[in-house]
């Protein structure tokens, strides 16, 4: 059975979409089925593996307000194993005009349940705030993988997000777990990355993966070429630690499945 994840900080600029892009496509280049899902209406996620979500027949909007069929919904990315769900412009509104519909908050995830058995992992892309979009994504998933920022006020809002996953837990998805929290933007130079990685790594205990994603100029360059960093440039640092991060999480994954975690 398919593992849905959200990958989930409501703070802007800390990694979600990189590390949604170049997770995936790692994990998809090591063999494994994977759906992305992005339900940002800035669509990132979707320009980033070079689909144009003016042009895509059926998006997000449609399968979250007019009911399209999950299936119609699905784009191949032309890539082995990967595939998407794009955003697009009109997704903005959605937040608004779910505010009357009825299940509001389930809608995404009765849409994913009829397709997470065809794929291995579903990685949805959250937007950076605590709006209906972010609900029911949090409602669709097992769990929540969250990267955080090597920066200042790394924690700041996180007692928020964490509040935010204990609320879904006790009121729409009672099984919601945390996958694990990723540090990403990793300066090495600096004593201020240095520290925050401690003061994750005490606030979430063994929650932290051990693979960090370092600051890296090709990480920010891929998603105008519409790549991951292993198309764009599969040697630099970015993509050796995104690499590693697949293997990390497979390996820790395997060890869930075989309930040694
Ligand atoms: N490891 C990295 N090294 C260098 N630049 C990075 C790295 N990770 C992300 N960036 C850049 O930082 C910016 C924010 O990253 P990203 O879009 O992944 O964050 P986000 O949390 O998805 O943002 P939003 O909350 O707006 O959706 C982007 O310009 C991205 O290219």
């Amino acid at each position: 059975m398919g593992k849905v994840i959200a990958i989930f900080n409501q703070k802007g600029g800390v990694g979600k979409t990189t590390t949604n892009v170049n997770l995936s496509a790692c994990l998809a280049a090591k063999g494994k089925k994977i759906l992305v899902v992005d339900i940002d209406p800035q669509g990132n996620t979707t320009s980033g593996f070079g689909i144009d979500k003016n042009t895509v027949p059926f998006s997000m909007y449609d399968l979250l307000i007019d009911n399209v069929d999950i299936y119609q919904c699905i784009v191949n990315t032309s890539r082995e194993n990967l595939f998407v769900i794009p955003s697009s412009v009109q997704l903005a509104g959605a937040e608004i005009e779910l505010t009357g519909m009825e299940n509001r908050e389930k809608r995404l995830k009765n849409a994913i349940d009829k397709v997470k058995d065809d794929y291995d992992y579903i990685f949805i892309d959250c937007p950076p705030s605590l709006g209906l979009l972010t609900i029911n994504s949090l409602t669709a998933v097992d769990s929540v993988m969250i990267p955080i920022q090597c920066e200042y006020y790394a924690l700041e809002g996180v007692s928020q997000l964490m509040n935010t996953i204990e609320l879904v837990r006790e009121n729409l998805n009672p099984k919601l777990e945390i996958q694990g929290v990723v540090l990403s933007m990793f300066d090495g130079r600096t004593n201020l990355s240095i520290q925050v990685v401690d003061e994750v790594k005490k606030y979430f205990k063994g929650n932290v993966y051990t693979t960090i994603i370092p600051r890296n100029v090709r990480l920010a360059e891929a998603p105008s070429y519409g790549q991951s960093i292993i198309e764009y440039d599969p040697k630099c640092k970015g993509a050796e630690a995104y690499s590693e991060f697949a293997d990390e999480f497979l390996y820790l994954e395997e060890d869930i499945n075989e309930g040694v975690i």
